[in-house]
């Protein structure tokens, strides 16, 4: 499972958790603007908007899982299991490997407006990076500060839908989630009066009582509404400490704790990475599941006209200061 979150407070802010049992060798990377990208089927690209996000770097290919671009375009692709469906080649079409979707947009679209474009006359194609790694089964949140897409590759072929929203999880198809969500219309930040029956006195005995109902479990579904109702109703103030914060209280609204969702043989799903970058300034944050110390790292403090990959190994080791130690311990 993962959850996807674009939000705006005085900058724009993208991100995402990616829940999963294992990782693939996670790294953030920075792409600059000359390095060479190839395509099955489209002409090298040598010269690009450069970007920085999450991937595995595999043959010298980074392997996009979200990033971001220096014009502030984002996408993050999630897991869409039994309803994604790639195509062999269509004539007339531009033709992109799923691998390649991410590389793809933020090499040359500045806007949702842009991508969107693009994916008109777009073609998934189902090859896979190399044989024996299968084509990972997912869809996409395609965002900007005006607004998000949700891209679809099904069996009918390339849907694209406008987000009003602005999150996504996994499963079922973007028309369901919303669909579903219209069943929780009723739910509120405030309190709310006593509908219940005439002749009846039910007391509000708690704060928040008008959320009551908000799906607390980890189902895609679920966790589709919570993010939903957590990021429409956040509040922050404009700096750029206040807002990163409050953007992984969003996506923590979804976090997967080791043990709540158990996949067999003694393997459980966790939230390996938590990630928000602010767009505006191109700088990565993210948490991974045991460092709760936010680590940035800034695009445009590297060399952006270099031809080679920058990589940094995520922080994954607690370090928790003692407040009491001699000279404050960094606190
Ligand atoms: C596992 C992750 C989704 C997590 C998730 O959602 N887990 C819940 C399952 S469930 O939905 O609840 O059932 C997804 C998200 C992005 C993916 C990579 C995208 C690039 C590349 C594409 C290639 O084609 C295959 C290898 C590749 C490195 C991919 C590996 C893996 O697939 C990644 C990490």
């Amino acid at each position: 499972m993962c959850t996807a979150a674009a939000f705006r407070s005085k900058d724009f802010y993208f991100g995402r958790t990616l829940d999963y049992e294992f990782s693939y060798g996670d790294q953030v990377v920075i792409l600059p603007r000359s390095y060479p990208l190839h395509y099955l089927e489209q002409e090298t690209q040598t010269r690009h908007y450069a970007m920085i996000g999450m991937a595995c770097v595999m043959e010298d290919t980074p392997l996009f899982y979200d990033a971001v671009n220096e014009k502030g375009l984002a996408i993050a692709g999630l897991n869409f299991v039994g309803n994604a469906c790639y195509h062999p080649h269509a004539p007339g079409k531009e033709n992109i490997a799923q691998f390649e979707l991410i590389p793809w947009l933020l090499s040359q679209c500045a806007s949702v407006a842009e991508a969107r474009k693009r994916l008109e006359c777009m073609n998934i194609l189902d090859t896979p990076f190399r044989p024996g790694l299968p084509a990972a089964q997912l869809h996409w949140l395609i965002a900007d500060r005006e607004g998000s897409l949700t891209v679809e590759s099904v069996a009918e072929g390339l849907m694209i839908y406008e987000n009003p929203v602005g999150v996504l999880t996994n499963n079922p198809p973007f028309p369901m989630q919303m669909q579903n969500l219209a069943n929780y219309r009723h739910l509120s930040p405030d309190p709310v009066e006593a509908t219940f029956g005439p002749g009846l006195s039910l007391p509000q005995y708690s704060r928040g009582m008008g959320a009551l109902g908000l799906p607390g479990d980890l189902s895609s579904q679920s966790r589709f509404v919570r993010v939903a109702f957590t990021k429409l109703n956040s509040r922050c103030g404009e700096s750029e400490e206040e807002s990163v914060s409050q953007f992984f209280h969003i996506l923590g609204s979804v976090d997967q704790q080791r043990g709540c969702c158990h996949l067999g043989e003694g393997k459980y799903e966790i939230t390996l990475y938590t990630s928000c970058c602010n767009t505006d300034r191109g700088i990565y944050y993210y948490t991974t599941y045991d460092n709760h110390r936010i680590i940035g790292v800034d695009m445009h403090r590297e060399d952006l006209e270099g031809g080679s990959l920058i990589r940094y190994a995520p922080v994954t080791k607690e370090r928790i200061p003692i407040q009491n130690a001699p000279k404050g311990d960094g606190v």
